[in-house]
């Protein structure tokens, strides 16, 4: 299995480089050259298996041997074992045709966790192969972040940086992030938002003297590693509602694109997924664009589903690359008008992302309304995020199943949760003491120069 970059002229990658390597040299993202398909009856026999099994199984095809079968199981097994649910991902019925697959029973309470202790197992074991030391640096909008620091946090092989907007994510994200106390992590304050945090992410890695000699690492969903670790829970909720038998549809709340990237990819292995709904809040850039055919910035509206505050999607340079048919130079030219602030969609393109993503927006307004009326109708609480999704998937529940991603725990967000129903939602027992924690963290400007500074002096610190 080779990986290719969406801008077309980095060097071609086997999987353990792409991992390591984050960013493709040439600016662009790394994509498997040809995606593996799954014959029905290879996706029939997922039903019913453990999560464990269901993520040897899809992944392995695109590990090109990098470990081996044993390895790969003992990673896996290492990944999931501190999720405090058996079944990992349990799917919950919301009305007669429409399910919510709780992603938020790992560590720090988001599907993120899925693919970051994934990949941390997985970063260990190639690290710990050559003996090098890497430096990662994260962009966040409140979410990854945290979920890179319980993966990584006390290893001394590895640095984490992580940057997130400053007063823009909720006080339960910033308190997992600014409150270990291992010295290899470090939470810092951006005078920006996340598509700030993002840009000076990248621009780290598109200065070669500083990613080389910080040996720099990614673990956004720039990073390949982290789309196929979320690929894995479309196979395991799709086989427990009936696929292949029969199709089904996801529903995705989506900011940074890389989630529902993974919906795409597990339809391309052969998964029927019949609708792959994009679910946006008030930001609703990649909504106005399936719907005008133009994807243009005009700024970050911070919300009460604050890790959704996103406009430029990263992952959406993976779809466009499909959807120009892997034109790698259209590709680059794209990016390069977003810089200046969007551009237009092809027809051709165009007709391709409507064939296969369908979306919808939800107003703040809303997502309170869907909070309130879950919890009247369920007893249950539901994260601003995953009501973005219900809100979104009650507009496209068809004949076949609806699934909509419930991405976050309601008690990262407790404000929004309690406005909207009046009750506050509280930690579960391993983040209980969350607030008596000492905070560490450092406020940074949005400037390369001194972030790449900083960056610098903390590792040859430790
Ligand atoms: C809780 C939550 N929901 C949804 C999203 C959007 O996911 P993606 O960025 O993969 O589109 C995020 C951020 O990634 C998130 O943290
Ligand atoms: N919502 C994300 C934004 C970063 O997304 P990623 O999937 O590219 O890491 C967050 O919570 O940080």
């Amino acid at each position: 299995m080779r990986y290719i970059s969406t801008r077309g002229t980095a060097p071609v990658l086997g999987f353990g480089e792409a991992m390591m390597t984050g960013l493709a040299r040439d600016g662009g993202l790394y994509v498997p050259e040809t995606v593996p398909e799954f014959s029905h009856a290879e996706i029939a026999a997922l039903a019913g298996a453990p999560y464990e099994e269901v993520a040897f199984k899809v992944m392995r095809p695109y590990l090109g041997g990098f470990f081996t079968d044993d390895e790969f199981r003992g990673l896996i097994a290492k990944a999931y074992e501190g999720f405090h649910h058996a079944a990992r991902a349990p799917l919950v019925q919301l009305g007669s045709n429409h399910f919510l697959l709780e992603l938020f029973h790992g560590p720090t309470l988001a599907f993120k966790d899925f693919a970051m202790q994934l990949i941390g197992q997985m970063m260990q074991a190639a690290l710990a192969r050559t003996g090098e030391r890497i430096t990662i640096v994260g962009a966040t909008s409140g979410d990854t972040g945290s979920a890179a620091m319980e993966a990584f946090r006390g290893l001394a092989n590895v640095d984490v940086f992580i940057l997130f907007p400053h007063g823009r994510v909720s006080e339960v994200q910033r308190r997992q992030m600014t409150t270990p106390s291992e010295a290899n992590v470090h939470a810092l304050a951006i005078d920006g938002d996340f598509d700030d945090a993002q840009a000076r992410v990248k621009d780290m890695f598109n200065d070669f003297a500083f990613r080389d000699g910080v040996r720099l690492a990614g673990v956004n969903s720039i990073n390949w590693a982290r789309v196929l670790a979320q690929v894995v829970y479309y196979f395991y909720a799709a086989t427990a509602l009936g696929a292949p038998h029969r199709a089904v549809g996801f529903t995705v709340p989506t900011g940074n694109f890389g989630d529902i990237f993974a919906g795409y990819i597990a339809r391309r292995m052969g998964l029927p997924i019949d609708r792959l709904v994009i679910a946006t809040n008030q930001n609703d850039i990649l909504d106005r664009a399936l719907r005008l055919g133009e994807y243009r910035t005009d700024g970050v509206r911070p919300s009460i589903s604050p890790s959704m505050d996103i406009q430029v999607s990263s992952n959406f340079e993976r779809a466009l690359f499909d959807a120009y048919g892997r034109d790698g130079a259209a590709v680059a030219a794209l990016m390069g008008e977003l810089k200046a602030g969007g551009f237009r969609i092809s027809q051709g393109a165009l007709e391709m992302l409507r064939g296969t993503f369908a979306s919808g927006r939800c107003s703040e307004d809303e997502t309170l309304a869907v909070i309130a009326r879950h919890y009247r109708t369920t007893g249950e609480l539901l994260c601003p995020h995953s009501a973005v999704g219900v809100k979104v998937a009650e507009e496209h529940v068809g004949l076949a199943p609806m699934i909509t991603l419930a991405t976050a725990h309601p008690a990262k967000f407790p404000d929004a949760v309690e406005r909207a129903t009046g009750v506050r939602p509280g930690l579960p027992p391993h983040m209980a003491d969350l607030f008596g924690r000492a905070e560490r963290v450092t406020r940074v400007p949005n400037d390369l120069g001194a972030l790449q500074a900083l960056v610098r002096e903390r590792v040859a610190r430790r």
